[in-house]
């Protein structure tokens, strides 16, 4: 006899996962396979969703589902026509990071930026409260931020006794978060709103992370460092962090991405970068993190999202002809 049909429903296990967000045919792959064999490293509980533009080659796509990613391909999102300087060209692709709102599979997720690294275990920060974006301050001193009045005043959040913030600028800008890491909770009338409103804000010099700060701004808990140390910090702000206990390094300064590091940019030959270059490494290539090992030796297990990314990749590549059909692992 079918089951009487209650009127409650059955509790709805909150799912957690780590996010990440891709685009183009380049280097930054490297990254995202760092970043997926280093939260294995560290024992998380939680897969790594790659939100990926439609320009992320097959091989590309391949390699990431090797290493246990969960792929979710989105459509770019770009900013109202404008005639802003970006920070960096690039940043424009930026404003893709927004899809991972719409993510409502999962009941909170972590961003991260492809060019970050998790050294010590954060599962934890699921734990926070629901209804705030937890983000770590970031640092105005770098001439990528020479376009602000802070720049030009030598006003820095990090140390904001230092040069106080003049009343004729009016008030104090609220605190802002780096963008290349948050705890945020995906919500379809968020990213609705997210994305009407995009279409009506003028976009600035750091394009995503700008709107980003404006748009949750007073929901925006800061959390320590430790959680995202912005390398600029070590020559800025070396007050405010110990390099050593930081569970997550954002290279992000000029010269700091390990996968194209020569050391030969401003700052880039100082020990502490070289050694955090290494540790990047060091993760990469060790092979006993490499997804299938990690799952032969029972480090890993193949989770149902894991084994169907698996099934389509290599069943869209056979179709290709570019592979002959393998057997997924078992599941046994
Ligand atoms: O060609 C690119 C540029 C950027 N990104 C993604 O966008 C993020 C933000 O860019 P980036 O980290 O270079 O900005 P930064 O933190 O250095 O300002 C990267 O970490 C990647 O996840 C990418 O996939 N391909
Ligand atoms: O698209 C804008 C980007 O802005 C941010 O990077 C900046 C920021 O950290 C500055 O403060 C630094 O001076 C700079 O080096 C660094 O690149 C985010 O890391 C990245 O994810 C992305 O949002
Ligand atoms: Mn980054």
């Amino acid at each position: 006899m079918a089951p009487k049909i209650t009127g409650t429903k059955a509790p709805i296990t909150p799912k957690n996962a780590y996010v990440t967000f891709l685009a183009g045919n380049g280097d930054y792959v490297k990254g995202v396979v760092g970043l997926a064999k280093g939260l294995r490293k560290v024992k998380s509980k939680y897969p790594l969703v790659v939100a990926l533009l439609p320009d992320v080659p097959e091989d590309h796509r391949k390699t990431l589902v090797e290493q246990g990613c969960i792929l979710k391909e989105i459509e770019p999102v770009y900013p109202p026509e404008n005639q802003t300087q970006f920070a960096m060209a690039y940043y424009v692709i930026n404003y893709s990071k927004l899809r991972i709102w719409e993510f409502v599979e999962y009941s909170k997720m972590i961003y991260l930026d492809g060019d970050i690294q998790v050294f010590d275990n954060i599962d934890h920060l699921f734990d926070m409260e629901n209804g705030y974006f937890y983000a770590v301050m970031d640092c105005f001193c770098e001439k990528t931020w020479s376009h602000t009045p802070q720049y030009k005043i030598g006003y820095c959040q990090q140390c904001p006794n230092k040069v106080q913030w003049p009343s004729q600028l009016g008030p104090k800008p609220p605190l802002y978060f780096n963008a290349g890491m948050f705890v945020y909770e995906p919500s379809l009338s968020v990213y609705e709103d997210l994305l009407t409103t995009l279409k009506v804000t003028s976009p600035t010099p750091f394009a995503e992370q700008d709107y980003l700060n404006m748009f949750f701004r007073d929901i925006y808990r800061p959390i320590p460092p430790i959680y995202n140390l912005v390398m600029a910090m070590l020559w800025r702000h070396p007050e405010n962090i110990e390099v050593e206990k930081a569970k997550v390094v954002h290279y992000c300064a000029a010269g700091s991405k390990p996968w194209r590091y020569t050391g030969k940019e401003e700052n880039m030959d100082r020990e502490d970068i070289k050694m955090l270059v290494a540790k990047w490494w060091d993760i990469y290539n060790d092979e006993s993190l490499d997804y299938k090992n990690a799952v032969a030796t029972g480090e890993a297990e193949v989770g149902e999202e894991e084994q169907a990314s698996l099934q389509q990749i290599f069943a869209g590549l056979s179709e290709a002809g570019v592979i002959h059909y393998i057997n997924a692992p078992s599941a046994a």
